[in-house]
């Protein structure tokens, strides 16, 4: 970010003007001096990148037999080869951690995403998981009504921006299982749960351009920072007249409980005996799923929409499939018909394999010292990550490892020793793209589910086509190690 856009920043903030004029040059003068200023950490005996460099890393794969660093003002990451996942994996996350690693990424002391929680964690983990079968049809409602009122009616070829239409109906889906209904699908409610996410990713990627020391100060020169203390606060209003709802009812003891994130936290944070968990916690703790789920799920479905797009042959198997294990409800969609779509499954992990969320998934921060098998020291407080870019690596029983095979994992499944492996929800270590061991991600399945049932609807009501001008499935970005899709790219819709 150029230093112009840091001064706006700075002529943005609201309270500025009180400041007296000379506390402002001084203030002006430091974040000249220091804004630039880069500190020269210290790294290891291994090859270095520049920060801008991990796309060439990420592209060529050059350097999956090696260690690599790449030098940053907050210390020295480093990229392990894939091989030493299986050695961090037996650690506990008290002494490898992803989520600390994740925080330290996004600055998380001053995005606040720093907070881990095991009534969180437990909820996902544990009842979510559990009840995944409680919601088919509600999600299924949510996407249709979600069709019916956010998107055009498509009467003839239409184009559609993905980003942004299906931001709009993976939180509205998330949030039926996250606040139950009518909160979800409450607008105030949706662009604050979402907006946090974006508010966190670009607040701290602006202050990460700030000198450590001069962050505390700065983070209050940034939009996007100042945001996210209000970002809590409004999260917190606006679930106020549910939570004093709920706590004010009383269910008839034959009447089931509820069953959706806010009821499982509460349940749980009392099971746990957690004192601090109160409305405000409970709060924080929404946005936190919200931001770890939404634009997650909304990349790997856009993912797919590509894919699907750039290769219409796939159209007709997979809607031949829905149709038919649909075929006994009369195209009502239930629990065992998602896990009866298997080429859905398949066309969905082949989709993830070429477009990961990350190319470097296993991501852990040493909370203690960790010595690896090649005798490499990696010291308490670094970030590692391993290199999950791995479509060279991939094992030859499964084919051609380049080509867009969207039935392979189908047809690996067909073997009957074999027919619960391969799942796009089952991470290995040949397919980390929901990171590997213990510590996996907790909402994939919750995920596989949600996905199955959004890209099912558009395959049973739309045609989908790219614009005339996009040759091909459209390449990727790179922002660091993330894999995003390109947002200039429209798909048309046709209602069939
Ligand atoms: C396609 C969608 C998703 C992708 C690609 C994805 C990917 C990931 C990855 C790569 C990790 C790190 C795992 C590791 O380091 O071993 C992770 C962690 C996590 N994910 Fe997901 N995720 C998705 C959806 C979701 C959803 C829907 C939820 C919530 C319902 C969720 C909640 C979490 C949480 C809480 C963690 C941290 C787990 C921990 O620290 O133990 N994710 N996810």
């Amino acid at each position: 970010m150029a230093f112009s856009e840091l001064l706006a920043d700075m002529e943005s903030f609201p309270t500025l003007a009180w400041v007296s004029p000379a506390l402002t040059a001084v203030a002006v003068i430091l974040v000249a001096l220091f804004s630039g200023y880069r500190k020269s950490p210290k790294g290891f005996n291994v090859p270095t990148l520049g920060e801008d460099s991990q796309m060439r890393y990420v592209q060529e794969a050059d350097f999956k037999n090696t260690i690599f660093q790449v030098l940053t003002p907050d210390g020295p990451r480093l990229f392990l080869p894939r091989k030493f996942a299986n050695e961090l994996k037996p650690f506990k996350r008290h002494e490898a951690s992803g989520m600390k690693a994740l925080a330290d990424r996004h600055l998380g002391h001053y995005t606040t995403i720093d907070h881990e929680s095991d009534v969180m964690l437990g909820a996902i983990k544990i009842d979510l998981n559990r009840n995944l079968g409680l919601f088919v049809g509600d999600v299924e409602q949510e996407v249709s009504h979600c069709f019916k009122t956010n998107f055009p009616s498509c009467e003839e070829w239409t184009p559609v921006d993905l980003h942004e239409t299906l931001l709009r109906i993976v939180a509205q889906a998330s949030a039926r299982i996250f606040v139950g209904y009518p909160m979800c699908r409450n607008d105030e409610w949706l662009e604050c749960s979402t907006k946090f996410a974006l508010d966190v990713m670009t607040g701290g990627e602006k202050l990460k351009l700030w000198h450590p020391w001069l962050r505390p100060f700065a983070q209050y020169w940034i939009p996007e920072m100042r945001r996210i203390r209000g970002d809590h606060q409004r999260a917190l209003d606006l679930l106020m007249p549910e939570l004093k709802k709920r706590a004010a009812e009383t269910r008839q003891p034959d009447e089931p409980p509820r069953q959706d994130m806010i009821q499982w936290m509460q349940q749980r944070a009392q099971k746990l005996g957690d004192k601090s968990f109160d409305y405000k916690e409970l709060a924080n703790l929404q946005m936190l799923t919200a931001t770890a789920a939404i634009h997650t799920t909304r990349l790997a479905i856009i993912h797919a929409l590509y894919d699907i797009a750039a290769r219409p042959e796939y159209i007709a198997p997979l809607r031949e499939e829905i149709r038919e294990v649909t075929r006994d409800t009369n195209g009502i969609l239930q629990k065992q018909h998602l896990t009866q779509m298997r080429k859905l499954d398949s066309f969905m992990k082949e989709s993830q394999r070429h477009s990961p969320p990350s190319v470097a998934t296993y991501q852990r921060k040493a909370m203690i010292p960790i010595d690896l098998s090649n005798g490499f020291h990696i010291p308490k407080g670094t970030i590692v990550q391993c290199n999950t870019n791995i479509l060279d690596e991939t094992p030859a029983a499964w084919g051609e490892p380049h080509a867009f095979d969207g039935f392979r994992f189908y047809r690996l499944r067909e073997n009957p020793e074999d027919t619960n492996r391969f799942q796009f929800a089952s991470p290995s270590y040949d397919s980390m793209q929901f990171g590997f061991g213990n510590d996996a991600c907790p909402g994939r399945f919750f995920a596989s589910n949600q996905i199955k049932i959004i890209l099912s609807y558009i395959l049973s009501n739309y045609d989908i086509k790219f614009e005339d001008s996009v040759k091909g499935r459209p390449k990727n970005f790179m922002f660091e190690v993330n894999v995003l899709a390109d947002p200039t790219v429209k798909v048309l819709f046709k209602k069939l």
